[in-house]
């Protein structure tokens, strides 16, 4: 798989790419942009497109160039080859517009915000007179109308950046990118220095800002349930290319390769032999996503999907368990199902998540049972199946 362009990606993702360069479904378009560091390539083709008013988050492992490409999109990087699109207009490519004149409002990792400035300082900095004059506001009613958009207290206005919670922080940058009104809205990490109560908060507070704003955002995590629960499409960027762009529902139950499927979520992966739309494997036989593959395949379902129940074809033994609070993580060795007995020594082991760690104890035998459809992939590679 290497670009978007001839990814199996939803017939949504396809459209809106050939929906044209200025369209609402393409205000952000990156077409296969290219970015070198020296001899060490980290884009090898990025292509993108980005509704208007939509969130999208770039995810993928530390150093796979995430930063680089809000960097490029931003303007502080000039692509080798590829092109940026805003609004239609040619940002990057055979065009080069400069980073401030872009109208990207950009949060880099830290905030950066000015220490030796109040927070009404920070926030008042990205405001032009001009544009406050056009609104009909005056200064402190503008701040007071942002203090409220990222749901800040006004009375933190005379603070300084240290006197402030890293979430708090984190709005006031928030803020201040938003005050010039933003064409685009980039988050490099926004929440990565939270902690997890914090985090979960923060997020779902500024998700709700961008939405109430109608902001173009795009966000970088290296966190997938964060880009999975923040974002209306999820872009994986793996080996300089994006590996898939979708839903957070598409990437992740139909995810294009085996390794964007083990990068979004635990996985279980078995052996399987396809044929009529069915894959049989140790946990019975089971609905397959892409019914035209037939043969020898690696067949993927999430965790969830396996269940135990009180009786049924599929057997089991727990070999031991992980406890973590809601949940326990139980690994099984399968004992095969009809026709694919394996026999209980050599069965295949699978980990699966469960509610009740009275039932899953070591040792016990259970019954299971799959619910939905399982994603098959090539046995070869991983990728997808083609015959
Ligand atoms: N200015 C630069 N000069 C040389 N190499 C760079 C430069 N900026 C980034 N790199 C390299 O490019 C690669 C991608 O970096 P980038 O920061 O884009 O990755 P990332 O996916 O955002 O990583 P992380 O999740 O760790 O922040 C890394 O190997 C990095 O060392």
């Amino acid at each position: 798989m290497n670009s978007l362009l001839d990814s199996p990606t939803p017939a949504d993702d396809s459209a809106r790419l050939a929906a044209g360069p200025q369209s609402r479904e393409n205000h952000l378009l990156v077409q296969g942009v290219v970015k070198s560091f020296g001899t060490v390539p980290v884009l090898r083709g990025v292509s993108l497109a980005v509704g208007k008013g939509t969130t999208t988050a770039i995810v993928g492992p530390s150093g796979s160039g995430k930063t680089t490409l809000l960097r490029v999109i931003a303007g502080f990087e000039v692509p080798d080859a590829g092109s940026v699109l805003l609004n239609g207009q040619m940002v990057a490519g055979a065009a080069f517009v400069p980073a401030h004149r872009r109208n990207i409002g950009y949060v880099p990792q830290d905030g950066a915000l000015f220490p030796h400035l109040s927070v009404a300082g920070n926030i008042a900095f990205g405001l032009s007179r001009k544009a406050l004059k056009a609104g009909g506001l005056s200064l402190a009613d503008r701040l007071l109308e942002l203090f409220e958009l990222v749901s800040l207290e006004p009375e933190l206005a005379a603070r300084r950046p240290d006197e402030l919670s890293g979430g708090q922080q984190q709005r006031v940058a928030l803020a201040r990118a938003l005050a010039r009104e933003p064409d685009l809205l980039l988050l490099d990490e926004p929440f990565s220095a939270l902690d997890a109560g914090l985090r979960t908060a923060t997020r779902k507070a500024v998700a709700k800002t961008l939405a109430r704003a109608g902001v173009t955002t795009v966000l970088v995590t290296h966190d997938q349930s964060e880009a999975l629960s923040f974002a209306d499409q999820v872009g994986v960027i793996r080996d300089g290319v994006v590996a898939q762009l979708g839903s957070p529902f598409v990437v992740y139950s139909r995810p294009v390769d085996l390794q964007t499927a083990e990068f979004l979520g635990d996985a279980v992966v078995l052996e399987a032999e396809v044929s009529d739309g069915l894959a049989r494997c140790a946990l019975g036989a089971i609905p397959v996503r892409r019914p035209s593959s037939q043969g020898k395949v690696l067949l993927m379902l999430r965790p969830e999907q396996i269940r135990i129940v009180d009786s049924g074809p599929v057997r089991g033994t727990i070999l031991d368990t992980d406890y973590f609070g809601p949940m326990i993580t139980a690994r099984i060795r399968l004992q095969g199902s009809a026709g694919t007995d394996t026999g209980p020594a050599t069965g295949p082991i699978i980990s699966i998540r469960h509610w009740n760690a009275l039932l899953a104890r070591p040792g016990a035998e259970v019954f299971l049972e799959v619910a939905g459809e399982a994603v098959a992939f090539d046995p070869a590679d991983g990728g997808p199946v083609t015959r």
